[in-house]
C-alpha cells in the first residue's frame, strides 16, 4: 500500500517535472521567437547606421581636400557626430533590447533549474535517479553562461565600433598645414594672378618650368597644353597645395606665399574635375557648411545653370543627392559644383576641366554665364576642349612648358 502511495507520488513528480519543462520551453520558444524578431529590427538598423556612417567616413575621406577649402569643418564634424550618435545609439538599443531578453531567460532557466533540483534531489535520495542525471543538471547550469557569453560579445562590438571612429576624429582634429609666417589679412582688389617664371619638380623629377602668365578679369584665362604639360600642376600651385621650388606667384603685387592659407582659401574657389558630393540635401552640398543665404544660392545655382532643374524637383534644394550624388547626371554635379564655388563669391575661380561633363548646349550656357562672371572674377580654367574658348579669352599653352600666350 506505502509502496502504491510512493510509486504515485513519484509519479506525480515526474508528470510535474515534465509538465513544468514543457510549459518553461514553451515560454521561451515564445520569448525567443518574439524577442529575435525585434532585435532583428534593432540589428538591422544598427548595421545599417553603421554603413551608412561608414560611407559618409568614406566620402569625407576622398573629398577631404575640398572640404578644407571650403572651411567646413565645424559642419562636417557636426554632420560627423550625428552620425556616430546614431550609430552608438542604435548599438545601445540594440544590447539594452538583447540584455532584458538575456536577463528573462536567465531568470527562467535559475528559476526552473531551481524548482526542478528541489523536486529531484529527494529522488535522488531515493534512488529513483542516477548521478547522471545530476550531471545533466550541471550541463544546464553551463548553458547560462551562453547568454552572458553573448552580452560580453555585443559589447566589445559596441566599444570596437568605437574604436573605429576615434581614430578617424583625431585625424579630423589634427593641425591642419602650416601657416605662413608673416600671414597677414588679405584681401584682393584687382585679383591679378602673375606667374614669374614659375618652377617646380616632383620627386621624379617631372613638372613645370619657367612659367610666366598673366591672369586677369575681362575673360577667361585658359590652361591648355598636351597631358602632362603641367596644367593640374600649375592649379596646384595657385591653391598653395605646393609650393615653388623658384619664381612668385603674385596677386595683386603680393606673393601669395606669404598669404595665409584661411585668406587664401576664402579669395580662392576651385570646381575640381572629380566633383565630391555628399549624400545630403542639394543646399548642404553647394553650402558645406556656410551660412545659408537663400539670395545667395540661388543666384550661385543660377549662374551655374542649375537652378532651374532644381526648382523643377518636389524637394527643391532639400532634395537628397544620393550616394556620390548618383541622383544625378555626371553635368549635374559639375554644375553642383560650380555653384558651391560661385556661393563664396571668390575673387579667384579655378575651373579644372569644370565642363567636360556637360552637354555642348549646357556647356555653352555654363561658359557664358562664366564669362559674365569673369567682368569682376578672374577666372583660370584648364580645358582640353579648344571649342569652348571665345575670342575675349585668354590663352596660355604650357605644351612642353614651352609658354605663349595667343
Ligand atoms: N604627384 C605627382 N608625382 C610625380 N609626378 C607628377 C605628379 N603629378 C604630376 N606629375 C608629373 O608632372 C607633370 C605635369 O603633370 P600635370 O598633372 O600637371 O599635367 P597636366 O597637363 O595637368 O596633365 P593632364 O592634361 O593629363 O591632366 C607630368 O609629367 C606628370 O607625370
Amino acid at each position: 500500500m506505502s509502496s502504491n502511495a510512493g510509486e504515485t507520488e513519484a509519479r506525480r513528480k515526474r508528470c510535474f517535472t515534465t509538465l513544468t519543462e514543457v510549459k518553461k520551453t514553451a515560454i521561451a520558444i515564445a520569448l525567443t521567437w518574439s524577442s529575435t524578431r525585434q532585435a532583428r529590427a534593432l540589428l538591422d538598423a544598427a548595421i545599417e547606421a553603421g554603413q551608412e556612417n561608414a560611407r559618409f567616413v568614406g566620402n569625407v575621406m576622398n573629398a577631404m581636400d575640398t572640404l578644407r577649402h571650403f572651411g567646413s569643418h565645424s559642419w562636417i564634424n557636426e554632420c560627423f557626430m550625428i552620425r556616430a550618435r546614431e550609430v552608438r545609439d542604435n548599438w545601445r538599443a540594440y544590447v539594452l533590447q538583447r540584455l532584458a531578453y538575456i536577463a528573462v531567460l536567465g531568470l527562467a532557466v535559475a528559476l526552473q533549474f531551481a524548482v526542478t533540483l528541489l523536486l529531484l534531489i529527494p529522488e535522488y535520495h531515493a534512488g529513483a535517479i542516477t548521478i547522471g542525471d545530476m550531471v545533466l543538471f550541471n550541463t544546464l547550469l553551463l548553458q547560462l553562461n551562453m547568454p552572458f557569453e553573448t552580452v560580453a560579445r555585443a559589447i566589445s562590438d559596441v566599444a570596437r565600433s568605437r574604436a573605429d571612429l576615434i581614430p578617424l576624429g583625431r585625424l579630423w582634429a589634427a593641425p591642419e598645414e602650416r601657416q605662413a609666417s608673416h600671414a597677414h589679412d588679405f584681401k584682393p582688389s584687382a585679383d591679378q594672378l602673375s606667374f614669374e617664371s614659375i618652377g617646380y619638380a616632383y620627386d621624379n623629377g617631372r613638372g613645370v618650368t619657367d612659367v610666366s602668365f598673366k591672369a586677369g578679369r575681362g575673360g577667361i584665362t585658359f590652361l591648355v597644353g598636351e597631358t602632362g604639360s603641367g596644367k593640374s600642376t600649375i592649379f596646384k600651385l595657385a591653391l598653395k597645395s605646393i609650393e615653388p621650388d623658384y619664381g612668385r606667384i603674385l596677386v595683386d603685387g603680393t606673393d601669395i606665399a606669404s598669404v595665409d592659407r584661411a585668406d587664401w582659401y576664402a579669395a580662392v574657389a576651385l570646381v575640381p574635375q572629380e566633383v565630391m558630393l555628399l549624400n545630403e540635401p542639394l543646399a548642404d552640398n553647394i553650402l558645406l557648411g556656410r551660412p545659408r543665404d537663400e539670395v545667395r544660392l540661388r543666384d550661385a545655382s543660377k549662374e551655374a545653370a542649375i537652378l532651374p532643374l532644381i526648382e523643377a524637383l518636389p524637394e527643391g534644394f532639400e532634395t537628397t543627392v544620393g550616394e556620390r550624388g548618383l541622383k544625378l547626371s555626371g553635368g549635374e554635379r559639375q554644375r553642383v559644383a560650380i555653384a558651391r564655388a560661385l556661393y563664396g563669391q571668390p575673387a579667384i575661380l579655378l575651373l579644372d576641366e569644370a565642363s567636360s561633363a556637360l552637354d555642348e548646349r549646357t556647356e555653352r550656357d555654363v561658359m557664358d554665364h562664366i564669362r559674365t562672371l569673369a567682368e569682376d572674377v578672374t577666372v583660370l580654367a584648364i580645358t582640353h576642349r579648344r571649342g569652348v574658348i571665345s575670342t575675349s579669352d585668354v590663352v596660355v599653352d604650357l605644351t612642353d612648358c614651352a609658354l605663349s600666350v595667343t
